[in-house]
């Protein structure tokens, strides 16, 4: 049906062919023109909107990276790493403190390796971990036993296990166990020496060296909330490299749990293996923290070591 004119519409001469043509080009131009100033306006739009999205993914990226785990990972818990090592510029940290020759970190970095300690040895000692942590243990999700110090987690405290469980301590703990943690310690500070090109006799091993173990219990204290970004020269004071010996398997023994360098463009993570070493110079270009455990239980050692004598302690020992 054609369509209807309105009433009350302005009746007006319909226009001569010529000039009929005329006007249907003038309108063919006008909305040629109206469309392409629309597509145009289109375009411009559209480039708005591509160049909003990209900014705002620009400037979230590194907050996504550094948060929301998308991570570059050094070491797969599923690989066997020989030895692989990624240097990072030293922070200031070293120069706000006495410096010491042949030691004191002038090429910093973090190293792992997984050939230095056996599945064995790993299985071995985490059983001593086990053993020491049964005594006591966290309401929270993390526990740790300090072999030099003694200190174990208990409730929302800790004790002394030399002192609270006396000479019974040796029921527990063998002479051997104390032997595979002096061997273990001496092969980790062979392993730093050799990578950072300092001497092996001019680094000390200082406090505290502990086990630990996480799980993914609710913390119920500060101590039990592992996962705050920290710098180990920082919370730590005395320490210049620190190594990490992992004795349980990132996703067969536990899931979350991976360690975190968080580096400026991106976080960079060390997912955990029986028997992975990590080790690090211990200033702010090595900025981390572990993921929150999410199942199962995670049990690593920290020993770490020092350039300061006056910083260093013995070997843990039984006697
Ligand atoms: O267990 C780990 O992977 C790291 C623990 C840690 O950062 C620390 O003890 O300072
Ligand atoms: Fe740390």
């Amino acid at each position: 049906m054609p369509p209807q004119r309105r009433s009350g519409a302005r009746v007006v001469a319909e226009p001569s062919g010529l000039l009929r043509e005329k006007r249907s080009v003038s309108v063919k131009k006008s909305r040629v023109r109206l469309e392409s100033q629309n597509s145009w306006l289109m375009i411009v739009s559209l480039l708005l909107l591509v160049t909003c999205m990209v900014l705002a993914a620009f400037l979230s990226w590194p907050y996504m990276r550094r948060e929301d785990g998308v991570a570059q990972v050094l070491a797969h818990s599923q690989e066997t790493v020989q030895e692989r090592f990624f240097e990072v510029p030293c922070s200031e940290d070293y120069d706000n403190h006495k410096r010491f020759p042949g030691c004191t970190p002038r090429m910093c970095g973090r190293g792992v390796t997984d050939t230095i300690i056996s599945k064995e040895e790993a299985i071995k000692i985490q059983r001593v971990a086990e053993r020491g942590l049964s005594l006591g243990g966290s309401d929270g999700g993390a526990s740790i036993l300090d072999l030099h110090s003694g200190a174990l987690s208990m409730g929302k405290h800790f004790v002394n296990i030399y002192r609270y469980f006396g000479d019974t301590i040796k029921d527990i703990f063998s002479e051997e166990d104390f032997q595979l943690y002096r061997d273990i310690r001496q092969r980790v500070q062979q392993e730093i020496a050799k990578t950072f090109g300092i001497s092996s006799s001019s680094m000390y091993l200082t406090k505290p060296t502990f086990f630990s173990r996480m799980n993914s219990t609710e913390a119920k204290t500060t101590h039990d909330e592992y996962w705050h970004p920290h710098v180990d020269k920082v919370t730590y004071g005395s320490f210049d490299y620190t190594s990490l010996l992992y004795l349980s398997d990132y996703t067969t023994d536990f899931g979350g749990g991976q360690f975190v360098f968080m580096d400026e463009d991106a976080n960079k993570t060390i997912e955990p293996r029986a028997g992975r070493i990590s080790f690090f110079t211990s200033g702010s270009e090595n900025l981390h923290r572990v993921e929150k455990v999410r199942w199962g239980t995670r049990y690593a050692i920290t020993i770490s070591f020092t350039c300061n004598p006056d910083h260093s302690i013995e070997d843990p020992s039984l006697t």
